[in-house]
C-alpha cells in the first residue's frame, strides 16, 4: 500500500518557491491500477515520482507498506527502487544497446550473475510479446515495440509497484490499447501495484480500478472509475469526462431544453445494462419516453449504459421507483 499523507511539494525557481502540489491525502490499495489524471501542469508527474522519491516531498509522509520512504538511508533507499518499476512516455531506452540489452541493463546494475540475466531476459522478452525481437536496436521499433521493451526493463528486477508516466501519450490509438491490455495482463497476472498518469480519461476507463483527479496542485476528486466516470462532481473531472464521450455541455443543454416533460438520467451498469427494462416499465406505468442521449460502453471489464430521457404522460413517480428497484441509478436533471 501507498499512502501519502499531507504531502505537499513546491520547486524552488530562482529566489521564489513555486507551489505544484497542495498538500494531499491519498492511499493506493496492494495490488490495484491507480490512475492520477490531469491538465498539463497539474502536478502528476511530481506526485508520481514522489513514490519512487526522484522527487522529494516538501512536507508530509510517503508511506510505502508502512514505512516512511522520506526517511530511509541510501542504501535502503536503493532497495526500494528496485522493487519499483517505472516506464516513460519517451520510452528512455538506451539507444546502443539491443532489446535483450536494454532489459538486462539493471540487472547487470544490481550485480545479477550473467546466466540469471540471461534467462531472465528470454523470459521478459517473452512475456511483452517481443519473442523474435531480442537482437533489434530500438532504431529498428515501432513505437508500440519500445514501450513493450520498456515494460520489460521495468519488470526486470521483480518490482512490487510499476510507475506509468505518460506510457501511451506518443502512441496511435491501436498501440495504445495493446500496451494499455499488456500492462492490465501484468497487474492481473503478476499482482503488481500499478499507478498511472494521464490526461486522457480513455486510459483510465479502460484499465484502472479507482482514480485521482488533480487540478492546478489540488486533488480535487477521487473514487473508483465507475463511481467518477459515472457522476463527475468538479468541474474538470466532468471536463474530463465530457471530452472522452464527445459530448459539449452547453450543446448538449440546449437540446434539453427543448425537450418536454421531466428529465432523467439512467445508469445501467453490469447485467442491468442488457435487461430489457425501459419497455417493460414504460408499460406498466403508461409513460412514454425519448431518448436525448445515450451510450452503451465499458469501465475495464463491466459494461455500463447511461441514458438521458425526457418523460411524459403516465405515472412518473411509479416509473422512477421500479428503475430504482432494478438498479438503475436515476438522477432527475430536471
Ligand atoms: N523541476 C521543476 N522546477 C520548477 N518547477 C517545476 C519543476 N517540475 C515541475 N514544475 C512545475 O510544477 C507544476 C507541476 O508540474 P508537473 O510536471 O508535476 O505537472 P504534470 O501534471 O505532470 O504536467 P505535464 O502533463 O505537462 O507533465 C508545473 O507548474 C511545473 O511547471
Amino acid at each position: 500500500m501507498i499512502e501519502f499523507q499531507q504531502v505537499h511539494k513546491r520547486y524552488r525557481v530562482g529566489p521564489n518557491e513555486v507551489p505544484a502540489l497542495h498538500p494531499l491525502d491519498l492511499r493506493i490499495e496492494t495490488g490495484e491500477v491507480f490512475g492520477i489524471i490531469g491538465h498539463s501542469g497539474a502536478g502528476k508527474s511530481t506526485l508520481l515520482r514522489l513514490i519512487n522519491l526522484l522527487e522529494r516531498p516538501s512536507g508530509g509522509r510517503v508511506l510505502i507498506d508502512g514505512e516512511d520512504v522520506t526517511a530511509l538511508d541510501d542504501e535502503r533507499l536503493r532497495a526500494l527502487r528496485r522493487q519499483i518499476g517505472m516506464i516513460f512516455q519517451h520510452f528512455n531506452l538506451l539507444s546502443s544497446r539491443t532489446v535483450a540489452g536494454n532489459i538486462a541493463f539493471p540487472l547487470e546494475l544490481a550485480g545479477t550473475p550473467r546466466a540469471t540475466i540471461a534467462a531472465r531476459v528470454a523470459e521478459l522478452i517473452e512475456r511483452v510479446g517481443l519473442g523474435d525481437q531480442a537482437n533489434k536496436y530500438p532504431a529498428q521499433l515501432s513505437g508500440g515495440q519500445k514501450q513493450r521493451v520498456g515494460v520489460a526493463r521495468a519488470l526486470a528486477s521483480g518490482p512490487k509497484v510499476l510507475l506509468c508516466d505518460e506510457a501511451t501519450s506518443a502512441l496511435d490509438p491501436e498501440t495504445t490499447r495493446s500496451v494499455l491490455d499488456l500492462i492490465a495482463g501484468i497487474n492481473r497476472d503478476l499482482g503488481l501495484s500499478i499507478v498511472l498518469i494521464t490526461h486522457e480519461m480513455d486510459v483510465i476507463r479502460r484499465i484502472c480500478d479507482r482514480v485521482a483527479v488533480l487540478d492546478a496542485g489540488h486533488l480535487v476528486e477521487s473514487g473508483t472509475v465507475a463511481d467518477v466516470f459515472l457522476h463527475p462532481q468538479h468541474p474538470t473531472t466532468r471536463r474530463f469526462v465530457f471530452e472522452a464521450e464527445h459530448v459539449d455541455e452547453t450543446e448538449q443543454s440546449h437540446d434539453f431544453a427543448s425537450a418536454p416533460g421531466r428529465i432523467l438520467r439512467l445508469t445501467f451498469r453490469g447485467n442491468a445494462t442488457f435487461a430489457p427494462l425501459l419497455g417493460r416499465i414504460a408499460r406498466e406505468t403508461g409513460v412514454d419516453y425519448s431518448i436525448l442521449s445515450g451510450r452503451i460502453d465499458r469501465i475495464k471489464d463491466v459494461p455500463y449504459g447511461q441514458l438521458t430521457l425526457a418523460l411524459v404522460d403516465g405515472d412518473l413517480d411509479a416509473a422512477r421507483a421500479r428503475l430504482l428497484a432494478a438498479g438503475v441509478d436515476v438522477e432527475e436533471l430536471r
